[in-house]
């Protein structure tokens, strides 16, 4: 990078500097993070920082001794090294839950003992290290938070559920339900496909949930690859006042092991609507038995009322723990036998 700089100096382009990125070049005193430095402001010595593996590129290179230092750390990685200048709050992804930037208690940086500061101007520059380190404490408390945060959304297991049934069986009513609680419209509106996200504390796990609310199926619709792959289990709704919607859920269950190639997926059979007790056209043993014919899960809801919504995921979670992470409690368990 270095030879390239020298080489667009010598035919004389206009001159060239580093635009810092946003991030790293944030400082209270800095009018224009963009603009060039003017020698001898406050920001001045800072780019290196923003650069440190590329000081040459630097028209002006530090005689600052720490500086230099932090810039010849070359095996540390940047992220870390950027601490030396004032930074704006860490950022988290919360959607990821990955962490733009977490550093641990240990600052990068080396030591500052008196004998390594400047000897331009001592007075201003031992100000700024204090203001740095106070800076630097207060920045070390949100990364250390932010950690911890980060720790923590990493231990929870991604869960991706679609509910299936066929159309106004109440689908969308069970999601909305258990999402965002109360929540329920009288009113029907078809949906295409909406998809929700809640994080749920079962058996020791927390599980962050993808709930994909499907559009009603019938025996002719296709089956859509999407809730196939990267799916760990199904909701299979059917209303019990509606015979036609019960026979739906085997047709159903028989498009998602067709097309996932699988002789068993983790499925809840969910017999909604129970409220509607005069209207029954289903009985609970019948859909019991259904459910013990697909090896999976059952429970009776009324989204309406509010019953059995939060049981009913559960119960997908149950299964779900089943075929994918027996371990943890048996895993808990044996740790804590060990020493007993
Ligand atoms: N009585 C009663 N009605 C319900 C219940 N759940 C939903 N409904 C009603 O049934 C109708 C359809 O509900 P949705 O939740 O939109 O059904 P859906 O299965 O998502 O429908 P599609 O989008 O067509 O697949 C709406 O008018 C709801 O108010 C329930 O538990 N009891």
């Amino acid at each position: 990078m270095a030879t390239t700089y020298r080489i667009v100096s010598s035919i004389n382009l206009p001159s060239f500097r580093p635009i810092p990125s946003r991030r790293n070049t944030t400082s209270p005193s800095s009018s224009s993070p963009h603009g060039p430095p003017s020698p001898g402001s406050p920001t001045t010595p800072e780019l290196s920082n923003v650069f440190p593996s590329s000081s040459a590129l630097l028209p002006y290179p530090h005689s600052d001794p720490w500086i230099a230092r932090v810039s010849s750390r070359n095996n540390t990685p940047p992220a870390r090294r950027s601490k030396l200048p004032p930074q704006p709050p860490l950022a988290v992804d919360s959607k990821s839950t990955s962490v733009v930037q977490v550093s641990s208690n240990s600052v990068a940086g080396p030591s500052r003992p008196g004998s390594e500061q400047p000897e331009s101007s001592p007075n201003q520059e031992s100000s700024e290290l204090v203001e740095s380190e106070i800076e630097t404490e207060t920045e070390t408390a949100t990364e250390i938070e932010t950690e911890k945060k980060a720790t923590m959304s990493s231990d929870k297991m991604k869960r991706k559920v679609v509910i299936m049934g066929a159309p106004s069986v109440g689908k969308t009513s069970l999601t909305q339900q258990f999402v965002a609680p109360p929540t329920y419209n009288e009113q029907y509106f078809p949906t295409i496909e909406a998809t929700a996200h809640k994080t749920v504390k079962f058996g020791n796990v927390e599980y962050d949930c993808e709930i994909i609310d499907s559009a009603g199926q019938d025996e002719y619709t296709l089956f859509p690859s999407k809730y196939a792959v990267g799916v760990h289990g199904y909701l299979l709704v059917y209303s019990i006042n509606s015979r036609q919607s019960f026979e739906m859920i085997q047709t159903v269950h028989d498009k998602i092991l067709d097309f996932a190639g699988l002789e068993k997926v983790p499925c809840v059979v969910v017999g909604q609507k129970t409220d509607l007790t005069g209207e029954r056209r289903v009985t609970t043993a019948e859909g019991e038995a259904l459910a013990k014919k697909l090896h999976a899960g059952f429970i009776e809801s009324s989204a309406k009322n509010n019953e059995n919504v939060g049981k009913a995921f559960e119960a997908l979670l149950k299964e779900m723990q089943k075929e994918y992470n027996p371990a943890p409690e048996a895993k808990k368990s044996s740790w804590w036998s060990w020493g007993r």
